[in-house]
């Protein structure tokens, strides 16, 4: 594992993605599933990145690391530790992915090759990236990582159909620890497991973050886990970052209505029925040009769907992105309700 961060250590972000958009290609033209996004990682935080199915939480995941299908497009930077990864090109980036960037899969089976034993993988694996590295030395290092995790050394010439789910998902967590990537990205890791395995696994994602000192991004939908799993969240809608802040402080004041809405719909112990958004996301291929959640924000003004409020400070101090924190730049017409009729017409515009 890599040392923990120094407190002599510059204070910057270790990932830092600006203005980052992915577009899949389509028999439509274009759909932007990402469309410019910024945010900064710093050093052993731990961001939760939630939002409803298909807003684009996954693309972003993977537009970090390239691993795009063919014919998508990605713009913008993402700088790790002074690697802009977006410019070096597909090939170099193969390379490095997993050096700088670690991805952890929802779905261990399907990374894991059923014909291969574990060693195997951690041997193709630190042969590709670590070609300094003797026989010894790797089986050393993929020791470290099955023990860091949780996996007994006797298991190590297994095969993938002797373990549990949870044990695959360590498992696949030891292959991305042992190239000591300075941030981890997870998405849904523990959507396949059972709320038992599912504590489990965050917990040594968290135990290994203090000690390592590796920052993670969560991708989840689900937002108990980030409430106890992060540091930061950010909240995506529509291919954005509508919100983003400490957990504590978004979760308890949220700035955006996107994010109270989608809190309110999450199942907690005080409320036994589910209450969902109305109304659905935009078209990708043709979004809204003001605020993207316009359409079914209960909170809109007129000028919700006309402009684009870009991103401020509430006064809560997270980043967010809505005219409701731009009041006093609005005038007196802009800052009255959107009425349902209105938000029809603006939705079909
Ligand atoms: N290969 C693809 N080609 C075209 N469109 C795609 C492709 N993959 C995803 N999309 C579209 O991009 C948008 C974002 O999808 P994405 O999977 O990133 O969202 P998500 O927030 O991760 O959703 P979920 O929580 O369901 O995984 C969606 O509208 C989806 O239909």
């Amino acid at each position: 594992m890599s040392a923990a961060p120094s407190t002599t250590a510059p204070a910057g972000p270790v990932a830092s993605v600006k203005g980052l958009r992915v577009a899949y290609a389509t028999a439509r033209g274009p759909v932007w599933a990402v469309d410019g996004v910024d945010l900064d990682i710093a050093a052993g935080e731990s961001i939760g990145l939630v939002g409803e199915s298909g807003c684009g939480k996954s693309t972003l995941g993977r537009g970090l690391l390239g691993l795009l299908p063919d014919g998508a497009r990605l713009e913008g930077s993402v700088d790790v530790q002074g690697q802009d990864l977006v410019r070096m090109g597909r090939r170099r980036m193969r390379r490095l992915r997993g050096k700088v960037l670690g991805l952890v899969f929802q779905e261990p089976m399907t990374r894991l090759d059923p014909l291969m034993k574990v060693s195997d993988h951690f041997e193709e694996l630190l042969r590709t990236h670590e070609r300094r590295l003797g026989r010894r030395e790797r089986r050393a290092r993929a020791l470290e990582a099955l023990r860091e995790t949780g996996i007994p050394p006797s298991r190590y010439d297994q095969y993938p159909h002797e373990f549990s789910g949870g044990m695959r998902q360590r498992i696949m967590i030891a292959l991305t620890l042992v190239l000591k990537p300075p941030v981890i990205v997870a998405d849904e890791p523990t959507t396949a497991l059972d709320v038992l395995v599912e504590a489990q696994v965050l917990a040594l994602l968290a135990d290994l973050r203090r000690r390592s000192g590796t920052s993670l991004l969560l991708i989840t939908h689900n937002l108990g886990i980030v409430a106890e799993a992060c540091d930061r969240v950010a909240v995506m809608y529509a291919g954005q970052i509508m919100e983003e802040g400490p957990s504590q402080t978004v979760f308890r004041e949220p700035a955006h209505p996107y994010t109270r809405e989608l809190l309110a719909s999450t199942i907690s112990l005080s409320t036994t029925e589910l209450h969902s958004i109305p109304g659905s996301p935009p078209d990708l291929a043709d979004p809204p040009q003001g605020c993207r959640f316009s359409a079914r924000c209960p909170d809109a003004m007129r000028v919700c769907p006309v402009r684009h409020p870009g991103e401020v400070r509430a006064a809560t101090g997270q980043r967010v992105s809505c005219w409701l924190h731009r009041l006093d730049e609005l005038s007196d017409i802009e800052r009255m309700p959107l009425e349902r009729q209105e938000m029809a017409v603006a939705d079909e515009a």
